[in-house]
């Protein structure tokens, strides 16, 4: 018999492959995640953690297997149709989710100004107020009419986070989100994170910093060659992280300076604000497109006169 108060899941995997060639990326991945965990990702160098991820944030369909979300079986097929479920994935280069050409405001609700009932956004006054509300209500700072590149490393991933939080998602992935930012910041990110927990928010956390995996998950998942060869609670993983990855368990990430394309925001960079809901949902687009590449992107940096 069923027991009726056990908890139900909100992410449910079976059985999930992948394949890229010869190379089996994943294997067999099954998994339920419930309601408010938080769920370390840990896997060495080709285990197939960003593989799982793509598959989860929709950029990569599994070759076999089901994902389901709340009892419902879905078949994501690209990062949008994710988020509508309330899947949200914050890649590891903050300048990934960053629009140039754009204001703080605007960037914060960037996902926001591509939907159909996102007409009162297209205003100035209400964007501003609206982003004032995002900000306030995560407690964060952010010098929202100002262009988008005059922040630093630290307050462009809190913002790529601060839009990801606004999204309301129901499960948020987080790739490294405290390798840019200071002490201080990473504890109100951690902050943060422990406050969509306490919602109901379940978190797919990948770090390869003990600390911050001890701070905000309670279990702890590990990535093989394609295999979930581990599922254990976080207050054991000191031993099996040192088992696994040795000394690179405390040591920091690196993030690679890479920025995005410019050229398709060049129209709207020239107006410097988002006209209407088409313009809103290209920038989206390209946007999500662009944060889940496969590949890394080889690009100039705006700003340095080389725009093809
Ligand atoms: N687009 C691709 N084409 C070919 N092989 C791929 C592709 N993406 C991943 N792989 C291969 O699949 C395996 C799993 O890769 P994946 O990137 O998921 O691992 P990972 O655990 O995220 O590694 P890392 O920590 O280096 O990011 C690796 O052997 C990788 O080379």
């Amino acid at each position: 018999m069923s027991n009726p108060v056990a908890p139900k899941f909100l992410i449910r995997l079976l059985g999930l492959c992948k394949t890229f060639g010869a190379q089996r990326a994943l294997d067999q991945v099954s998994l339920d995640i419930y309601p408010g965990e938080g769920v370390a990702l840990l896997g060495a160098t080709g285990a197939g953690k960003s593989t799982l991820v793509k598959i989860l944030s929709g950029t990569l369909a599994p070759d076999a297997g089901e994902l389901w979300v709340d009892g419902q079986r879905q078949r994501f097929t690209s990062p949008l149709s994710a988020r509508r479920v309330g899947i949200v994935a914050v890649h590891q280069r903050p300048d990934d989710g960053i629009a140039p050409g754009l204001s703080v405001a605007e960037n914060l609700l960037l996902d926001e100004l591509g939907q159909p009932d996102a007409d009162f956004l297209l205003n100035r006054k209400n964007l501003l107020q609206r982003a004032e509300a995002i900000a306030a209500g995560l407690g964060l700072d952010l010098p929202l009419q100002h262009p988008v590149e005059r922040l630093g490393q630290a307050d462009r991933q809190l913002l790529v986070l601060a839009r990801a939080f606004a999204q309301k998602p129901r499960f948020l992935i987080l790739d490294e989100p405290t390798a840019a930012l200071s002490e201080a910041d990473a504890e109100s990110l951690l902050g943060l994170i422990d406050s969509q927990r306490t919602r109901g928010v379940a978190i797919l956390y990948i770090s390869q910093r003990l600390s911050d995996l001890q701070r905000v998950t309670n279990r702890a998942i590990v990535l093989q060659e394609g295999r979930l060869t581990s599922d254990l609670n976080t207050r054991h993983l000191p031993s099996a992280a040192y088992t696994l990855f040795g000394d690179a368990a405390e040591q920091p990430a690196v993030i690679p300076d890479k920025t995005l394309p410019v050229p398709f925001l060049e129209r709207f960079t020239r107006a410097g604000f988002i006209r209407n809901r088409a313009e809103g949902r290209a920038v989206q687009e390209q946007v999500a497109g662009l944060s889940s590449s496969v590949a890394p992107i080889d690009v100039p940096t705006p700003g340095k006169n080389n725009h093809p």
